[in-house]
């Protein structure tokens, strides 16, 4: 017997229709790429949204067709995420940090017709441009008199701004009637090997992550929060807060391209934001900057830091030094990307100050509708016991099933998502990513978590950032070693990380050198790029 319920379809525009409806005067705040500051309320962008929409259509774009954006975190991205999902066109956020020829093989492989971008990324465009057949229109995101001309403008782009003045009276775009399985996003991962792979959201999967991701389980988006996502717009579509934030009624304060600790401290100082998400390497910034200012931002209560593992050390600055939550997020492209949450459950509220940080280091427990477990080589599920370790594998209706367009699958012979995370699980469902596969130092049959090294180095007074890799040994296969920024202030030398490392760790996880360096080297997300510092440092160990 059926329930006799709707079958409404879930949509992405019914969350733009929704937040126009209940949450007409909240606001959104954006530091554009040009500099000013704006504001707009949540109906001024729903409206946008429709004569963008119409634009397109006028453009040709169609149902299906893929619309690319190179762009930074902007109330017109925004605009550009809900008009072209809410047409039935697809989404394709584009990671500007990508190398050349992979946003061309990116670009090309999704067939973008379509591509709106910030003037940040005009000379980047311009050196793409010729290699891009199937590219009909760009579009430039800016004020109409901002235009570039002649030199600056060194292919040709269309206005943003005089698109939608074209459209003005010509009233609501009539959203169509999206079966909810139709493709709405597409988001490539970097593919550190091969080429990248392209990841397809549904309307579906996109609205139950943004509804589950909401709940006060998860991230807990409310009315009464002002929300700055840092995590990029072209980086897993920012997490999916612009469209929960838009269900939880939230204000959304949009930082631009100004990323480090002092133009993020005074955005949020002024917008109030109470809660803002971003990879480790960003929050490093804002701690360096709310430590100069010895405050952390008006109204700033809660972090949300996910992409990689952030350091103990980190979390308990936030906490003890400013009484800043922190939640860490676990996820990746694949999973939309959340996949867990840690929060600290009421029943272990009472416990001590380093206890309650020690559970916030875990990567948190599954959100409703993720599935979580751990299995062996032969994908046989392992005991849920916080010790036995294995391939962290994940199912749910906003989990990939296959990449678009080419015939390699992510998952397992049991049909579950291989995460390519090396996990524990506990007996109250508290997931401890040990590292990522390709990570694990393998020293001599034994595996050295590099997260669990570079945990204890964080530490160490004087270090501001560590990353563990495994060389190569003539004896051992592998043995870690250490590559360490130093502070600024009471710089950390070598034989005090040594000697901090060897009061915290086991006798055969020591690294076998420290290595100073003035920078990490970076990914194009934000975090640490760890093969690049194992192709600079493969010889250090065998000269
Ligand atoms: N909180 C976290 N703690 C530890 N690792 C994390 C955390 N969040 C994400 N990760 C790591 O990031 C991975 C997901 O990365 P993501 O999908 O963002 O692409 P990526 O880092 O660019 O990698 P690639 O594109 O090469 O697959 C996870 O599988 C996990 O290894």
């Amino acid at each position: 017997m059926l329930g006799q319920m709707m079958n409404t379809q879930l949509r992405i525009s019914s969350i733009l229709e929704h937040a126009n409806a209940v949450f007409p005067h909240q606001e959104i705040v954006t530091r554009t790429p040009e500099g000013p500051v704006t504001r707009a309320t949540f109906r001024q962008m729903r409206d946008r949204a429709h004569r963008l929409a119409h634009a397109l259509a006028r453009l040709g774009v169609k149902r299906a067709d893929r619309v690319g954006t190179i762009a930074w975190n902007t109330q017109r991205h925004v605009e550009a995420y809900y008009a072209i999902s809410g047409m039935g066109a697809v989404c394709h956020v584009m990671n500007p940090r990508y190398a050349h020829e992979q946003l061309v093989y990116i670009m090309n492989h999704a067939e973008d017709e379509v591509l709106l971008i910030d003037r940040t990324f005009i000379p980047l465009v311009a050196a793409l441009r010729p290699k891009l057949p199937r590219l009909r229109h760009v579009i430039l995101m800016t004020e109409a008199e901002a235009q570039p001309t002649g030199a600056d403008a060194p292919f040709e782009m269309l206005n943003y701004e005089e698109l939608l003045a074209a459209e003005d009276g010509k009233g609501d775009y009539p959203w169509p009637e999206l079966d909810e399985n139709s493709a709405a996003g597409l988001c490539y991962t970097s593919g550190t090997t091969g080429n990248p792979k392209g990841v397809l959201y549904s309307h579906r999967s996109t609205v139950l992550h943004a509804m589950a991701t909401a709940l006060p389980s998860a991230v807990n988006i409310a009315e009464t929060d002002s929300v700055m996502p840092v995590v990029p717009m072209f980086h897993v579509m920012a997490w999916g807060l612009p469209y929960s934030c838009m269900i939880g009624g939230a204000k959304l304060v949009m930082p631009g391209p100004n990323l480090d600790g002092a133009s993020l401290f005074e955005l949020m100082d002024a917008e109030g934001v109470t809660m803002a998400a971003g990879v480790p390497t960003i929050w490093l910034g804002l701690l360096s900057e709310m430590r100069k200012r010895g405050r952390a931002p008006n109204g700033f209560k809660r972090t949300l830091i996910g992409g990689s593992a952030p350091a103990t050390a980190m979390i308990a600055a936030y906490e003890g030094e400013f009484g800043i939550d922190v939640m860490q997020g676990w996820g990746m492209t694949e999973m939309s990307p959340v996949g867990s949450v840690a929060t600290i459950p009421p029943s272990k509220a009472h416990l001590p100050f380093d206890a309650r940080m020690a559970l916030k280091s875990k990567q948190g427990r599954q959100v409703f509708g993720v599935e979580l477990d751990i299995v062996d080589e032969n994908d046989r599920p392992l005991p849920h016991d916080g010790k036995t370790s294995g391939r962290l594998v994940a199912r749910g209706p906003w989990i990939a099933s296959g990449y678009y367009g080419i015939d390699q699958s992510p998952l397992t012979s049991t049909g579950w998502l291989d995460t390519g995370d090396i996990a524990t699980i506990d007996e109250d469902s508290f997931v401890t990513i040990v590292d990522r596969a390709k990570d694990l130092v393998k020293s001599g049959g034994e595996w050295i978590s590099s997260i669990d090294v570079e945990n204890a180095a964080m530490g160490c007074p004087g270090v501001a950032q560590a990353a563990v890799i495994g060389v190569p040994h003539p004896k051992w296969d592998e043995r870690p070693l250490i590559i360490v920024v130093a502070a600024e202030e009471n710089p950390a030398d070598k034989e005090r990380v040594m000697t901090h490392l060897a009061k915290v760790l086991p006798k055969w996880q020591l690294p076998d050198d420290v290595v100073f360096i003035d920078a990490m080297p970076l990914g194009a997300t934000g975090k640490i790029l760890k093969t690049e510092l194992r192709e600079r440092f493969r010889d250090h160990l065998t000269g």
